[in-house]
């Protein structure tokens, strides 16, 4: 089986994705999300992973656009995995690396390390890449640029870096979730490497008819009297002018055939517009 991923090689995502799969499947790198995504749709992989939201950071708001917006995908499993960040330099500039002009990386990596940069490295200017492992690989072979990448220990071995200091994200508890996109809802990820399993999750997307009050307070009751546990509420743009907004809504629960159709019942009766992302089973990766 072809999974796909947000390489290059050695991403946060393959970590992930290769702690989930093992050795038993063949794993294909692309250079974005969107192009992950593409990568199923096309049927060049069957699956494919990319990061959905750090527990420093928030959401990566290109993969929660794209899963809204552009693709059919649906999630159907969610991997969380510990994520610890390292400054590294070219081996050539280990031994002053204080020099360094530019610190490159993915926007969430460098986000993760502010409060690192703005004590230690107060002068550098910031540069992102679409991917740690992107950033790791571009300095691997431009070795006279005065720069250092936030990435993790896998690309320094593989990109055949320096690491300069060791676990610089500015929280200890810092995490990923990842999320496996497939065009068939109801297709199960196989836990093969005996992940911890942490149960389930079904994520809808929730629009408000317009301008009514209270129309977000009888969207949270209908989760509410039903005792649904939500485990995330979060709104982003509509993308249909100022101030439209939609909601992004994680329950901790396996979609049954009760109380999660009941409640989508309700939204609907009350002139919601209700878009099913998945329902799926969460894993953790040791670091
Ligand atoms: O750049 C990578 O290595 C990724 O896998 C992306 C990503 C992200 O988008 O949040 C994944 C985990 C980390 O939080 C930092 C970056």
């Amino acid at each position: 089986m072809k999974v796909g991923y947000l390489g290059p090689r050695a991403t946060f995502t393959h970590l992930a994705v290769a702690k989930f799969f093992g050795s038993n499947v063949e794993l294909i790198p692309y250079a974005t999300i969107p192009s992950s995504m593409d990568a199923v749709e096309k049927e060049e992989v069957y699956v494919t992973v990319v990061p959905l939201e750090n527990a420093l950071e928030g959401s990566v708001n290109l993969t929660l656009d794209y899963l809204i917006h552009e693709t059919p995908l649906y999630i159907v499993g969610e991997l969380i995995a510990p994520i610890e960040q390292h400054l590294m330099v070219h081996p050539d500039r280990k031994d002053h690396w204080g020099e360094i002009e530019k610190v490159y990386s993915h926007p969430h990596a460098i986000a993760q390390c502010h409060k690192f940069l703005h004590q230690h490295l107060p002068h550098v200017t910031y540069e992102y890449a679409t991917s740690t492992g992107a950033a790791a690989k571009y300095i691997s072979e431009h070795p006279s640029e005065k720069v250092a990448v936030i990435a993790n220990e896998l690309a320094a071995k593989e990109y055949q870096l320096h690491i300069v200091k060791r676990n610089i994200h500015d929280y200890q508890h810092n995490h990923t979730r990842f999320v496996m996109l497939h065009p068939n809802k109801d297709y199960e990820v196989k836990n093969n490497e005996r992940l911890q399993s942490l149960g389930y999750k079904t994520t809808l997307v929730v629009t408000l008819p317009s301008n009514r009050a209270g129309s977000l307070h009888q969207v949270l009751s209908a989760f509410a009297w039903r005792k649904l546990n939500m485990s995330k509420i979060e709104s982003r743009p509509m993308k249909t002018g100022l101030g439209n907004y939609l909601f992004i809504i994680d329950i901790d629960m396996k979609m049954d055939e009760v109380l999660i159709p009941g409640a989508i019942a309700e939204l609907e009766a009350l002139g919601c517009g209700v878009k099913f992302l998945g329902s799926y089973p969460s894993f953790q990766t040791s670091s």
